[in-house]
């Protein structure tokens, strides 16, 4: 049985007027609400998260007296996937202050076939032993730069609990995780059914890289 897929799109939130501004056209010409929005929707999913984890009760010290506090055990590790990931990992950053972090390169180099492979080159992580993992990218398209990440950070340890955050996924993507990943937890804002042939998601958002940072030329 692989992991529960968490899809927030199925309750009413505020995470929904996120996920439709993103999907805008209209709203989507202005970069900085782009980004913006990725960020609150990393915030909300680290809130999410967050109920998940391991507490311990503490005793804080106020000016008047002591409390009883329950506090989280661990800070996770949160790695993201270059460019698109960068908003939605800061808003994940915002929540957990204290996390650790790692970046992964990943993008995809086109051939004039319309064919594309996924070439990942930057790994930058902590020691994940045994510690909880957060990776956000907006779009979980096939899968297959978010299964690469896995597999790349897998070098650095064990991670205990694997959450893989995105705006967006396409039902190929989420099934190519759980086949190739069964044990990672998918946080996603929405699910959309289908991939275009050049393997973006329908209805989707479009580009989100481009999106939150300009157009780049293709490799
Ligand atoms: O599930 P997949 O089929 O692998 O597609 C998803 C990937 O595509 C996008 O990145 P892109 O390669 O466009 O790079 P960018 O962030 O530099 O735009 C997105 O941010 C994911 O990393
Ligand atoms: O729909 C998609 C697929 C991959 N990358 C994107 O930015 N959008
Ligand atoms: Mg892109």
């Amino acid at each position: 049985m692989p992991a529960p897929i968490h899809n927030l799109s199925l309750e009413n939130s505020i995470a929904n007027q996120y996920v439709a501004e993103l999907r805008s056209v209209d709203i989507q010409q202005d970069p900085m609400r782009f980004r913006q929005n990725l960020q609150r929707l990393g915030e909300v999913m680290a809130y999410e998260i967050s109920k998940t984890m391991a507490y311990q009760a503490k005793t804080v010290e106020t000016p008047l007296g002591e409390a009883e506090v329950a506090l989280p055990i661990e800070q996770p590790v949160l790695a993201t996937i270059l460019r698109a990931g960068l908003p939605m990992h800061q808003g994940l950053l915002h929540i957990f202050d204290r996390a650790d972090n790692a970046f992964v390169s990943a993008y995809r180099r086109h051939h004039k076939d319309g064919s594309f492979e996924i070439n990942l080159e930057y790994v930058s992580c902590p020691e994940l032993e045994d510690r909880t993992l957060i990776i956000a990218d907006p779009m979980l398209a096939t899968g297959a730069s978010m299964a690469m990440t896995i597999e790349a950070l897998s070098v650095y340890g064990q991670a205990r609990d694997i959450h893989v955050v995105v705006a967006i996924a396409a039902a190929d993507g989420i099934e190519h995780i759980q086949r190739m990943h069964p044990r990672v937890h998918i946080w996603t804002g929405a699910i959309d059914d289908e991939l275009t042939a050049k393997s973006y998601i329908v209805p989707g958002l479009g580009d989100a890289g481009d999106l939150a940072y300009g157009s780049k030329i293709q490799d």
